[in-house]
């Protein structure tokens, strides 16, 4: 069964032209992905569709396994399936970077020892302790996306969702981003325009033109 299946999906912003007209894509357990286009494609119109932030005018979005069409099927979604925003001042809002990561696990219901536990061995597996105690808003860009990966990991989700998540990203930081997402396990769905990086994360995938998805 597919982990994620997207059927015939059109979706268009109110009052404009469609972005998606009968976009189709399946992803298996385990498997990982990389959806490319040009800007404006639409690429993260559909990541937000299979997030359930944007609602398709037809279509279906299966997902682990369920059809997922109520805001209340996307609850489950979003705890499973961890989006890393293209843009990280969307995702950090807390004053320091142990209380962004430790945003999550607390949501979930972990207690306060166990979330400062989770804190310090994601920012420790990401090389970002040195981080820890800084104020998330006063980072530098690549600083600010790596955090925002370690918020995502510390939910502990089954699949990752990486929109551009090279951008600002140093040499240095690119190579340990490679690093570390091929040394984690989940399935990944990946849009990204850097060729290199999609070469070492997800060749296969899909190419988002003519507002469908067609496999490469
Ligand atoms: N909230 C919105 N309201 C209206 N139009 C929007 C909105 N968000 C995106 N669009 C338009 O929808 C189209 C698809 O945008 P989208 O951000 O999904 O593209 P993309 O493939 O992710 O682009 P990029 O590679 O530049 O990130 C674009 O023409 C964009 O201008």
């Amino acid at each position: 069964m597919p982990l994620l299946e997207l059927s015939d999906i059109h979706f268009a912003y109110p009052g404009l032209d469609p972005v998606l007209e009968s976009a189709s894509m399946q992803m298996q357990p385990g498997e990982r992905l990389s959806i490319v286009g040009p800007n404006g494609a639409g690429k993260s119109t559909l990541l937000k569709i299979i997030m359930g932030l944007l609602v398709p005018d037809t279509g279906t979005v299966h997902a682990f396994g369920k059809p997922r069409a109520e805001e209340a099927d996307f609850h489950e979604v979003r705890r499973r399936i961890g989006f890393v925003f293209q843009d990280a001042d969307d995702q950090l809002f807390c004053p320091t970077v142990a209380e962004d990561v430790a945003f999550g696990p607390l949501n979930l219901g972990k207690s306060k020892d166990e979330a400062l536990a989770i804190v310090d061995q994601v920012l420790s597996r990401l090389s970002l302790m040195h981080l820890r105690d800084r104020i998330t808003h006063k980072l530098s860009g690549g600083e600010k996306r790596l955090v925002t990966l370690a918020t995502v990991l510390a939910m502990e989700p089954e699949v990752l969702i990486l929109d551009e998540p090279t951008n600002a990203l140093d040499p240095d930081n690119y190579s340990r981003l490679i690093e570390i997402l091929n040394g984690l396990d989940q399935a990944i769905l990946l849009v990204s325009h850097a060729p290199d990086f999609r070469a070492e994360i997800a060749p296969e995938g899909y190419r988002l033109e003519h507002r469908k998805l067609v496999r490469i």
